[in-house]
């Protein structure tokens, strides 16, 4: 199989919820569109391609743990014999953890995975839920291989998902690195090469115990043993990356117990270089390692899957 199956083919959409299929029940926003529910909204789908529907859960994306995700995964899998692509209709506040672990859980997927969501309901007045669904079933419909979200026209990698605003409806960027393409007038425009072929396989188990801790300047050093035990951490620090002199005797404790210390930065974009300063080599010579240019979500997902 190439990196681009045959377009305009049949897609399964999978729905697992997210404000996209959500009604207001009195109690708050719910999930409770179906995927059929979803499709009735798009009458102009009619030519992009096939759909059927795989109804797997009715989640907020708040509520979706690592077997949900693994859940997904398999879905894919088992299905990608029936079908030239696959669409997830997700809420957005943890979409980029999915899209991230989809990636490493499914390395050299031979089919185009594309995770979506909106940020208004399907139904909804000037919600973009139509016209994200719609470009999602387009680009996997277009048939580039691997793992994206597509939302407000942009195609990101699975790795670069990042949610930079919790109302606006341009409420995600790709992270650290372009958009990996575009869908415009209903064309989908790729900027990016496509990604490398290999094996295709899926990753059977996961370690869903990572810690992910956000430095505080004045985070008392005895913190960190609540830390030990935990296989991984990862500590957002600061700026380029380092660990502040106070901390270092506790994390050299962690590390010295057996945690994996893994170090990435607070900030949005740019990623950590410890190399640049001195608190930074500090911190690698203490055994913790550097993320480089990974988003947190990513990172995560590629601990989780083993592969770091
Ligand atoms: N816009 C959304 O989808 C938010 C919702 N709370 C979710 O993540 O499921």
């Amino acid at each position: 199989m190439g990196n681009n199956v045959n377009s305009a083919g049949k897609i399964l959409l999978i729905a697992t919820g997210g404000t996209i299929a959500c009604r207001e029940t009195g109690h708050g926003l719910t999930p409770v569109l179906d995927g059929e529910g979803l499709l009735r909204e798009l009458p102009e789908l009619s030519g992009v391609c096939g759909v059927e529907v795989l109804d797997l859960m009715q989640r907020d994306s708040t509520d979706i743990t690592a077997d949900d995700r693994m859940q997904m995964a398999r879905a894919v899998w088992e299905n990608r014999g029936a079908y030239d692509g696959f669409v997830i209709a997700h809420g957005t506040d943890t979409l980029a953890c999915t899209a991230a672990l989809l990636h490493h859980l499914l390395p050299h997927i031979d089919r185009p995975v594309v995770v979506t969501g909106s940020m208004l309901p399907m139904g909804a007045e000037g919600s973009d839920a139509p016209g994200n669904l719609l470009d999602a079933l387009r680009v996997a419909a277009d048939g580039r291989c691997g793992v994206y979200a597509v939302l407000r026209g942009s195609i990101l990698r699975g790795t670069n998902v990042l949610k930079v605003h919790s109302t606006a409806l341009d409420a995600f960027v790709s992270a650290n690195e372009p958009p990996a393409g575009r869908v415009a007038d209903g064309n989908v425009i790729w900027d990016a090469p496509a990604p490398v072929e290999g094996t295709p396989r899926l990753v059977q188990r996961l370690e869903p115990h990572v810690f992910v801790l956000r430095l505080t300047p004045d985070l008392p050093p005895s913190f960190f043993s609540v830390l030990h035990g935990f296989p991984s951490v990862i500590i957002e620090t600061f700026g380029g990356g380092g660990i502040p002199a106070h901390m270092e005797q506790a994390v050299r404790a962690l590390i010295a117990d057996g945690t994996r210390v893994f170090l990435t930065t607070q900030c949005v974009e740019g990623g950590v270089h410890l190399h640049k300063y001195e608190v930074g080599r500090r911190a690698e010579a203490m055994g913790a390692v550097s993320l480089g240019m990974r988003t947190v979500e990513d990172a995560l997902a590629a601990i989780m899957c083993g592969e770091l």
